[in-house]
């Protein structure tokens, strides 16, 4: 494969239609059953020949996202550079739509991006078992990330089982002011829950025929996020934002996520553009934007 000259790729957020969190580990994660489904907000990650590693980013929350070797997508750039012996002089551009720190894998999906582009930017070809082999190692929201569609994630949630999606579902997501940080999220859920017995995370099953089948009341009925109870314990004002996408008439609504986007269920297009107004006038939150899903994994556009 020769090398290109500069690659944009497509990169999608993701909901945990599913987030079952077990007991915190030695290694200091939590196992977890996160059934993944990749919605249509999406950031686009391009990667251009430079002197040096430099990251720029723009869009409504750009300001949020650092520029330095911290930045996800710099750090996937650095990864397979030094798998193949090679400096990673390569500029990536980030164009954020996906909101920053706010349970949508966000980061994550850059990385995932920044990966791709670069692969391909250098020619490499490389396996999508070695791309995802270092996403395990850039976070454990990254291998979904480069997949899409929906998956089952267990372990930190980087091993992935791809799940068959009967049909489209729509949603809103609920933009807040501000994000959580993931691990003070997951810390909080082990202080709700010391003393108490943690079971093993399972899917559940009816949520997983409820996907396969595309059936969108069931789907409702099922989605469940033990993080929940933790980003509303650091966030109470969010229960007041669940509260008005339900009573705007989404089927069902829950945190996405580490949060504090929120995420409702709804049953078409244009209760879709209902609940999203609702939420804007309702004062509860900084916006909200309407997505479908499944969505694509990475793309080279
Ligand atoms: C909670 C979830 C749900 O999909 O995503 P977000 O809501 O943040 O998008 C993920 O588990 C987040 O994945 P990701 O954001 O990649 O986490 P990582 O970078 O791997 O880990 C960041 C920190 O989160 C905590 N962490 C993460 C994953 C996990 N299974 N157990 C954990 O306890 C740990 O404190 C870890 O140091
Ligand atoms: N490319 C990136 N985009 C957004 N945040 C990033 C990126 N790289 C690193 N970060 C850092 O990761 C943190 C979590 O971002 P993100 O992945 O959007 O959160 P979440 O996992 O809750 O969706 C941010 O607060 C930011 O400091």
């Amino acid at each position: 494969m020769t090398a290109a000259e500069s690659v944009t790729v497509r990169v999608h957020a993701k909901v945990n239609v599913q987030l079952a969190v077990g007991a915190a580990r030695p290694d200091g994660f939590h196992d977890l059953a996160s059934v993944f489904l990749a919605v249509s907000l999406h950031d686009e990650v391009t990667a251009t020949p430079s002197d040096g590693l430099t990251v720029t980013c723009e869009g409504r929350d750009a300001d949020k996202v650092p520029l330095d070797r911290t930045n996800l997508a710099a750090r996937a750039a650095e990864l397979l550079a030094a798998r193949h012996g090679i400096v990673p002089d390569v500029h990536l551009h980030i164009a954020k739509d996906i909101p920053v720190a706010g349970g949508m894998a966000g980061g994550s999906a850059d990385g995932a991006g920044a990966l791709l582009a670069c692969d391909a930017l250098w020619g490499l070809d490389s396996s999508r078992e070695e791309l995802l082999e270092i996403c395990a190692e850039l976070g454990s929201d990254v291998p979904f990330s480069l997949i899409g569609g929906a998956a089952l994630g267990t372990g930190r949630g980087e091993n992935l089982t791809e799940l068959p999606v009967g049909g489209g579902f729509h949603w809103v997501f609920a933009v807040a002011d501000g994000g959580l940080s993931t691990p003070v999220v997951f810390g909080e859920f082990d202080r709700l829950t010391e003393g108490v017995e943690v079971p093993e995370p399972a899917a559940s099953k009816v949520l997983l025929d409820a996907l396969r089948t595309g059936d969108t009341t069931a789907l409702a009925a099922a989605l469940a996020n033990d993080l929940q109870a933790a980003a509303l314990s650091l966030r109470p004002s969010l229960a007041e934002t669940l509260t008005a996408g339900t009573e705007a008439g989404a089927l069902a609504a829950l945190v996405s996520g580490s949060g504090p986007t929120t995420a409702f269920l709804v049953k078409d297009a244009e209760s879709a553009e209902t609940v999203a107004a609702a939420l804007i006038a309702s004062g509860t939150c900084r916006t909200a934007r309407v997505a479908t899903s499944p969505a694509p994994g990475a793309t080279v556009l």
